[in-house]
C-alpha cells in the first residue's frame, strides 16, 4: 500500500488552462485517477490511474473491460456519484470536478441520465409518474409534465404502460421506464450501467435498438458500461479500459456483425494481457 497524499493532488487543484474544449464535446475527461483509501489514507486500490477521453455530441459510446479494470469507478465519477483522486472532467464545458456539491447535484439532475441495470424505479409510483420525476423535481407544471412523459413513452413503446406500477409489467418494459426517465429532460449525456444486464436476450436487442433510435432519431449522446461484446456493438465507438487506464479505442467502420468481430477479438487480446488463458 501507498501513501495517497503522496501519489495525488487533491481534486479540482490541477491546472486547467491548457485544456482545450470544443462546443462538440460533451465529455471530456483529463487524467482523472481515482484511488480507494482506507482511513489512514493508505491506498487499497489503484482503480484509475489517468484516464484521458472525449465524448461528441450525439456519440453512442461502450466503455468495455475485464472485471475489475475500473468501469464503475469511472462511471461512479462520470456521474457525480463519487470524487476523483486527482484530473478533471467536464460535461458540455462545465468542470465537474469544482462544483460546490449543491450545483453538482442541480448541474447531475439538469444534464445527465441515468439507466442502471436493475431499473432503480420506485415501486409506489406508476411507471408514468416514475418517468415525470426528474421533471416534477424540476418545477415544470401537470400538463407540461403529462405532455413529455406521454411523448416519451410513446417513442419507447411504453405509452399503454403509464397508470402501471413497476410490478406489474416485464423487466424489459420496466427498463424503457427506466430509459424514459433518463432522457425525459433531454440530458446532454445519457449514461447507462449494464443496462441489459437483467434482461432475457430479446428484451436486451430491443433495447439496444432503442439507444439506437435514441441516438439516432433525437440526438441522444450515450456512454454505455457493458460486459457484453454484442451490446457493445450497437454502439459506433468501444473504448477499453484494463488496469485503470484506456488500453484501445476502436471505431465502428463496417457493418454490425463485423464490429462484433472486432471487438471479440479485442476483448480475447484484453484476456490474454490479464493472463486469463
Ligand atoms: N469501494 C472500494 N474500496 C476499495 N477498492 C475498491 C472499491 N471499489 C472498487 N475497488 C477496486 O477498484 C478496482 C476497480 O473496480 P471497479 O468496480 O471499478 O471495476 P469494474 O471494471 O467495474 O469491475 P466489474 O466488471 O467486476 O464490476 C478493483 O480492483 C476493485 O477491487
Amino acid at each position: 500500500m501507498h501513501d495517497a497524499q503522496s501519489t495525488f493532488t487533491q481534486s479540482g487543484t490541477s491546472p486547467t488552462q491548457n485544456i482545450q474544449h470544443t462546443p462538440s464535446q460533451v465529455l471530456r475527461v483529463h487524467q482523472l485517477a481515482k484511488a480507494y483509501t482506507n482511513r489512514r489514507k493508505q491506498i487499497m486500490a489503484l482503480a484509475l490511474s489517468g484516464i484521458d477521453l472525449t465524448v461528441e455530441h450525439g456519440e453512442f459510446v461502450s466503455i468495455m473491460g475485464p472485471s475489475g479494470s475500473g468501469k464503475s469507478t469511472l462511471l461512479n465519477l462520470l456521474a457525480g456519484l463519487d470524487k476523483p483522486s486527482s484530473g478533471e472532467l467536464w460535461v458540455q464545458g462545465e468542470n465537474m470536478t469544482t462544483l460546490h456539491p449543491n450545483q453538482l447535484a442541480l448541474f447531475r439532475r439538469r444534464n445527465l441520465g441515468f439507466v442502471f441495470q436493475d431499473y432503480n424505479l420506485l415501486d409506489t409510483l406508476t411507471l408514468g409518474e416514475n418517468v415525470g420525476l426528474p421533471l416534477s423535481l424540476d418545477g415544470k407544471t401537470g400538463p407540461e409534465i403529462r405532455q413529455r412523459v406521454k411523448e416519451v413513452m410513446g417513442f419507447l413503446g411504453i405509452a399503454d404502460f403509464m397508470q402501471r406500477y413497476p410490478y406489474e409489467v416485464s423487466g424489459g418494459q420496466q427498463q424503457r421506464a427506466a430509459v424514459a426517465r433518463a432522457v425525459v429532460h433531454n440530458p446532454s449525456l445519457l449514461l447507462a450501467d449494464e443496462p441489459t444486464g437483467n434482461l432475457d436476450s430479446a428484451s436486451a436487442r430491443a433495447l439496444l435498438e432503442l439507444f439506437q433510435r435514441l441516438n439516432k432519431d433525437l440526438g441522444a449522446t450515450i456512454l454505455m458500461v457493458t460486459h457484453d461484446p454484442l451490446s457493445a456493438s450497437y454502439s459506433q465507438r468501444v473504448i477499453s479500459i484494463k488496469d485503470g487506464y484506456v488500453y484501445n479505442e476502436m471505431r465502428r467502420t463496417s457493418d454490425q456483425q463485423q464490429f462484433f468481430q472486432e471487438i471479440l477479438a479485442l476483448l480475447a487480446r484484453l484476456e490474454e494481457k490479464h493472463g486469463v488463458a
